[in-house]
């Protein structure tokens, strides 16, 4: 049976010394570009086939969603308490269980009944940043967070959320530092589980032990808070009550709401915190695009209101600079579907049980696709016709990011509002030089830029007015979310 061609392996260690500990989506793309439509790599315990290019991804990932649909086996994260956790489930009944919750709190219905309370955190964020420019990602983390919590659990931003969104932060960390596929050895050799802490080489169980304690402390608290107020008839509108209200109500059941709204919870604030650090820095490299942005909104949407979620059709530019962005530095760089039986393609066997590796930075900075694909170029979206970006940043077919409207949605309206009411410029030191940010990526699930400075100040006194008098407003505009219908 013909296997896809690919880097030659060492006896034991496979490919695992060639793959570089940093940016390794760069060396995959490379590998493709030698290799071709599919590059096989094997790591200790795996064997992944990498997609480099949008065609395969469609054609195996969204039109064979049926066969890809699954996730390699993650040891580490179950045993470090995400055994349940959506994005590592492997496919089966209970996948498919939690995936319907998620269409309906994240179907339209849902999102309506989001949308207003987004708009009415946009000022807070906005205020955030006139007070403390520095803090920038402090400030895209914490609106995140809040918008989330709110949409998860329906819990009220200002008084309830400090130790609840602390606990978030921490349990998000610890999933980042479990869930890399091909980095524990105890997902290699799942047998290395039974072996107590004190072994020599288990390190691992000690990490996973902690982790385990953040984790449950971290979900379980604002889950059983709604149930009880579910229970006393208190709870506010939110994914959790909704679906308290309107499921069966066995243990099973219930535990498939809590992962769902643990789903919600954390897959939105790293995400939308890190792509929003990129648009930051791609606004200081890229001061004629941010130009650009801000006259459009100057013309479309004047100087007497801020953005809203409503006014995405008629910012076109805005909406390009959001697909660059994730196209530029995609949040999620690399994702695993495992197969669920044979399959066959482009002559290639593959057989169930290999993941195929979609490798999401590499398709889109194909320079077929996308010319000069390490640059920022809103125009390639809005003038050149260039592929969506949306479509391959959010994953693909049976496992597509259920929150992906809502995300577009916060991001997109973030980024307005900060164009309309900030101009965002390299930083100078003591001496007046510019400091060029520095354009690279840490490692992990989530792709976060490392630290960069920049110069965040008001557009104009205008802008500061602006942003006063829209707190205010805000403040007078409820803070429930409505319940939504199913
Ligand atoms: C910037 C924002 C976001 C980006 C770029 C993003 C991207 C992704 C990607 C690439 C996947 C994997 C898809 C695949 O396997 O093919 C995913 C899965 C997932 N996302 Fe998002 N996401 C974002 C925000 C959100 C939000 C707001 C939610 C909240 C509902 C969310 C919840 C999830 C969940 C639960 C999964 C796992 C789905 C599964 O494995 O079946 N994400 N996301």
């Amino acid at each position: 049976r013909h296997v896809p061609p690919g880097p030659k392996p060492l006896p034991f260690i496979g490919n695992a010394l060639q793959i570089p500990p940093q940016h390794e989506w760069i060396k995959f793309k490379e590998w493709g570009d030698t290799y071709g439509d599919l590059v096989k790599v094997e790591i200790p315990g795996n064997t992944f086939y990498f997609i480099n290019t949008r065609d395969v991804a469609t054609e195996l990932l969204e039109a064979r969603s049926a066969i890809y649909c699954s996730r390699p086996r993650a040891v580490m994260a179950s045993i470090s308490g995400w055994k349940n956790s959506i994005p590592t489930l492997e496919y089966g009944p209970r996948l498919r269980e939690s995936r319907k919750m998620l269409k309906k709190g994240m179907g339209p219905a849902a999102v309506k009944t989001y949308y207003p309370y987004i708009n009415r955190e946009v000022p807070f964020f906005l205020e955030n940043m006139l007070r403390k420019p520095d803090s920038f990602v402090e400030h895209f983390n914490r609106n995140a967070a809040r918008i989330a919590l709110k949409i998860a659990y329906g819990y009220e931003g200002v008084t309830e959320d400090e130790k609840i969104i602390r606990g978030g932060v921490d349990a998000m960390e610890v999933f980042s530092a479990v869930a890399a596929p091909g980095v524990w050895v105890v997902d290699t050799f799942p047998f290395l589980k039974y072996v107590p802490s004190w072994f020599p080489f288990a390190k691992f169980k000690k990490f996973a032990e902690r982790g385990k304690k953040i984790t449950d402390e971290a979900l379980d608290t604002p889950f059983y808070e709604v149930k009880r107020r579910v229970e006393n008839g208190t709870a506010d509108g939110s994914f959790t009550t909704v679906m308290l209200q309107t499921e069966k109500s066995d243990p099973e059941t219930e535990d498939i709401i809590k992962w769902a709204a643990t789903g919600i919870f954390t897959g939105q604030f790293d995400t939308t915190t890190a792509t929003l650090s990129w648009f930051t820095l791609a606004m200081a490299k890229y001061p004629e695009v941010q130009k650009k942005a801000q006259a459009e909104i100057d013309r479309v949407i004047g100087k007497d209101r801020l953005p809203e979620v409503g006014d995405r059709d008629s910012l076109p530019y805005v909406w390009a600079i959001m697909q660059e962005t994730f196209r530029w530095h995609p949040t999620i760089t690399m994702m695993p579907h495992t197969a669920i039986q044979d399959d066959e393609y482009r002559g290639y066997f593959i057989p169930s049980g290999t993941t195929l590796m979609a490798n999401i930075w590499g398709i889109l900075h194909d320079e077929k696709l996308y010319h000069d694909a390490d640059k920022f170029i809103p125009e390639r979206f809005c003038d050149e016709g260039a592929p969506d970006s949306l479509s391959v940043a959010f994953g693909f077919g049976r496992r597509v990011c259920p929150g992906l409207v809502i995300a577009q949605t916060h991001v997109f309206v973030t980024m307005a509002s900060m164009l309309a009411t900030f101009n965002i410029t390299k930083a100078r030191d003591s001496t007046g030089a510019v400091i060029q940010p520095r354009e690279d990526a840490k490692s992990g699930v989530i792709n976060f830029p490392k630290p960069f400075v920049v110069s965040i100040t008001p557009r104009s006194d205008e802008a500061v007015t602006l942003i006063r008098r829209s707190v205010e407003h805000s403040k007078t505009l409820p803070d429930r979310l409505e319940i939504f219908s199913t």
